[in-house]
């Protein structure tokens, strides 16, 4: 991959930096700002060198048009502190207040684009539309650094177009992602163990059918369960289900009966009247969820079935929360998912933990994170690096 240095003397210079800011929030408030301060290396290292920094980033999934409650504003005001320095926010993509800002910055200053996402054109599936879009982007810079690592599966323009159009290099933050999951993406030493869930489930169901190509066993937790106890005939009452990948499901469980790949189900669930912190609940047999109820999390003896299942392995890689851990009531899977975790990379086995949530799930469980060989800031992102797959964030800053 291109590197910063192959940028040249970048004093005076505008950089774009496109950084994966998709931070959890609770109103305003930031929850976990892991994500923000693994973009520090580079920002720091392009600051010192005294460019003008330009950083682009996502927050959430807005519609493509601008949506206050997935405004970038927390993320700048934090960003500020931890560079020690005022990092002004444009209030657009690429507007007038976006080029007035740009124009403002005096070299080794930051500044902060509004959410990418506000503009329709970057999530766009036709190439001429986010072409557009980047086009527009290369007007406010001199060259592009790729910091984004947990975005760098997404073909979208702030993240592939542009790297088209400016001289672009890939970040810190993204080579030594790439370097520390490249352990895990060659001759994995076995068992080697998946561990899937959290509430992406479409988009984290694709990566299974590789998967059972790669890994001995697959355990299943978080939203990701429902659709598995649906193909198996059970009801899940109104837990998170996605009916249209139901067959594709069925296909995954046939595969890996061939494969040999064990496919590892909770036999137990938290089932809770409603999706709150204090929602009654109560822990259920998988086959008997009953109707009108969510599943919010793996139960007890689920835990200690993956715990178990995870004793022996010698790679782990482990994406998505087996529950909704930011209600303390329905933690503990995740809990014991992390332990188990541990106690193996203790044992000898390389682990690695990708995710946002995963990871803010982590450090919010008390864990430390020295405890798992690697904690990735990509979900998708480290998921389909391992699955083998070619990333068009990545591709395009080849050599
Ligand atoms: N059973 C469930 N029902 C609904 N949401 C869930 C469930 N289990 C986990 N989640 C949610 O999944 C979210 C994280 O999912 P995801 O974004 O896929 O993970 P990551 O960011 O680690 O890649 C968390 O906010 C968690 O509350
Ligand atoms: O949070 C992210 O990914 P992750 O949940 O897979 O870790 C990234 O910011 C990508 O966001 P996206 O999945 O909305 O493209």
């Amino acid at each position: 991959m291109k590197t910063i240095d192959s940028l040249g003397d970048l004093r005076g210079k505008r950089v774009l930096v496109r950084s994966d800011f998709n931070v959890p929030l609770d109103g305003t408030t930031i929850t976990d700002d892991g994500r923000i301060r693994a973009a520090l290396p580079t920002l720091k290292r392009l600051t010192n060198a005294g460019a003008r920094v330009v950083v682009l980033a996502h927050l959430g999934r807005p519609k493509g048009t601008p949506d206050p409650q997935y405004s970038l504003a927390p993320v700048a005001a934090r960003l500020g502190e931890l560079l020690g320095q005022d990092v002004a926010l444009a209030e657009d993509l690429v507007g007038a207040s976006a080029k007035a800002t740009v124009d403002g910055l005096a070299d080794g200053q930051v500044a902060l684009l509004e959410n990418v996402r506000f503009d329709a054109r970057e999530t766009s599936k036709v190439d001429a539309e986010r072409a557009e879009l980047a086009g527009e982007l290369a007007q406010l810079a001199d060259a592009f650094v790729s910091d984004g690592f947990g975005v760098v599966h997404r073909k979208q323009a702030s993240v592939y177009d542009v790297a088209q159009v400016l001289p672009a290099a890939a970040g810190d933050l993204v080579r030594s992602e790439v370097e520390s999951l490249s352990k895990a993406t060659g001759d994995p030493e076995r068992p080697y163990a998946v561990v899937l869930g959290g509430s992406k489930v479409s988009d984290k169901l694709g990566v299974i059918a590789n998967l059972l190509t790669k890994a001995d066993r697959l355990l299943i937790g978080g939203g990701m369960v429902f659709t598995f106890l649906a193909a198996k005939g059970l009801s899940v009452g109104n837990s998170l289900l996605e009916d249209d990948q139901i067959d594709a499901v069925k296909g995954y469980i046939e595969t890996a009966e061939k494969n040999g790949v064990e496919i590892v189900l909770p036999v137990d669930i938290v089932a809770a009247d409603s999706f709150a912190a204090d929602a009654p609940h109560q822990v259920v047999s998988a086959d008997a969820i009953p109707d009108g109820t969510m599943g919010l999390d793996i139960g007890p003896e689920s835990g200690k079935l993956f715990a178990a299942k995870l004793a022996d392995a010698k790679t782990i890689a482990w994406n998505g929360p087996m529950g909704v851990f930011e209600f303390e009531a329905f933690a503990a899977g995740t809990t014991a998912v992390a332990q188990g975790i541990i106690d193996a990379t203790s044992d000898g086995a390389f682990s690695i933990v990708g995710g946002g949530d995963s990871a803010a799930a982590v450090r919010a469980l008390g864990f430390d994170e020295a405890g798992f060989s690697h904690i990735s800031t990509g979900g998708g992102a480290s998921l389909e690096l391992l699955e083998g797959k070619e990333l068009p964030g990545l591709t395009v800053l080849a050599d």
